[in-house]
């Protein structure tokens, strides 16, 4: 496919391949970018608009103080989805329940499942944040779902995807066919393909943690990041560098590009609050691993492989290891030494 295809026409040629396709998918997928764009846009002018910055003054289910941004970009994503015909319902970070349409729009076959914006600590201060999202199949014959029909195995993901605000707009777009990249031609308002089969490099020297959590960690992370900062003089024979973004679509979108490891682990402190991680199952860990693992990464929670857990509830917290197959495995293999 030659580069400047446009990610409607991208879509439609991949959608064509598939006989029973109704165009619904694409109509989904659009529906999504142009929700992206807006809330893009609505990144691009920071200051300049009114509700762009700063705090809501309100908390969402997990006790988060929401920002403007978290709610404004729910909103923009909620209102571009629900009209279209093309979802039967959706769960978001910002919404305490799924979200179920409002009785006088269509239900489509899908269940649409997004962190309206990732990095919410990094919005005040103009470093890249992002959305992304999980597309999975509504259960036949359900007209209205409950979230039981959103607990499915990351396996069984139709597409995720993720918008990075960053310098510029990209989009990364995975079907299960490969990863792809996308940028927004803000002149034209169109995602145009810029990168297709986008692959992690199997090794590396980048690693990317909270450092300040240290002394919450687990021995095996705590003797993995060790060994890291031990160099070339160390067990892993080689000089490790170290990034710390704070948005975990900034992270991945790195590791896409020049490999790496991200690490969000359980640790003591999320324990303490009964939790089993920072980072949420459904909306950041499942798509980010479906999306790592079509380039050739690998994603687990330090024990066992993300896309295969049973979830069990639609915010529930998962510990987050991913990136470059060989460092991975590698982190793995020491939770699993035991
Ligand atoms: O504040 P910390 O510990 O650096 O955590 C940063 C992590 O939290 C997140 O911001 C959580 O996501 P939200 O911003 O969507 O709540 C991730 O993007 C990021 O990787
Ligand atoms: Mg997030
Ligand atoms: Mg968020």
């Amino acid at each position: 496919m030659h580069i400047g295809t446009t990610l409607t026409q991208f879509i439609i040629e991949k959608e064509h391949q598939h006989v029973e396709a109704t165009g619904a998918f694409t109509g989904l997928l659009n529906e999504i970018a142009t929700a992206c764009k807006i809330i893009s846009n609505g990144v691009n002018h920071g200051g300049l608009a009114e509700d762009v910055l700063g705090v809501a003054g309100t908390e969402n289910v997990q006790g988060e103080e929401q920002k403007k941004l978290d709610v404004l970009s729910n909103e923009v994503m909620i209102a571009r989805n629900q009209w279209g015909g093309h979802v039967a319902a959706m769960a978001s970070e910002e919404e305490d329940d799924i979200y179920n349409l409002p009785k006088e729009y269509p239900r489509g076959k899908y269940l649409l499942l997004f962190d309206p914006l990732d990095g919410s600590s990094n919005i005040d201060v103009n470093i890249s944040v992002g959305t992304i999202f999980s597309i999975l199949r509504c259960p036949e014959g359900i007209e209205e779902p409950t979230a039981d029909d959103f607990l499915q195995e990351g396996t069984t993901q139709v597409a995720a995807g993720y918008a990075l605000y960053g310098p510029s707009t990209e989009m990364v777009l995975t079907t299960g066919n490969g990863v792809h990249r996308f940028t927004l031609d803000p002149n034209v308002g169109e995602f145009i393909l810029t990168e297709e089969n986008v692959t992690i490099p199997e090794e590396t020297q980048e690693f990317a943690i909270n450092m300040s959590n240290q002394r919450f960690w687990e021995a095996p992370v705590k003797r993995y990041i060790d060994e890291c900062l031990q160099g070339k003089e160390g067990p892993l024979g080689k000089d490790f560098n170290m990034r710390w973004v704070a948005s975990m679509v900034a992270e991945v979108h790195r590791i896409l590009n020049r490999g790496g490891i991200f690490m969000y682990p359980l640790d003591s402190k999320t324990m303490a609050k009964g939790q089993a991680g920072k980072l949420r199952l459904m909306y950041e860990a499942n798509p980010m691993s479906f999306i790592v693992e079509q380039a050739g990464g690998a994603s687990t929670t330090g024990r066992e492989r993300i896309l295969s857990m049973k979830p069990e509830h639609i915010h529930q917290r998962v510990p987050v290891v991913l990136g470059s197959r060989t460092e991975v495995e590698r982190v793995t293999a020491y939770h699993n030494e035991g």
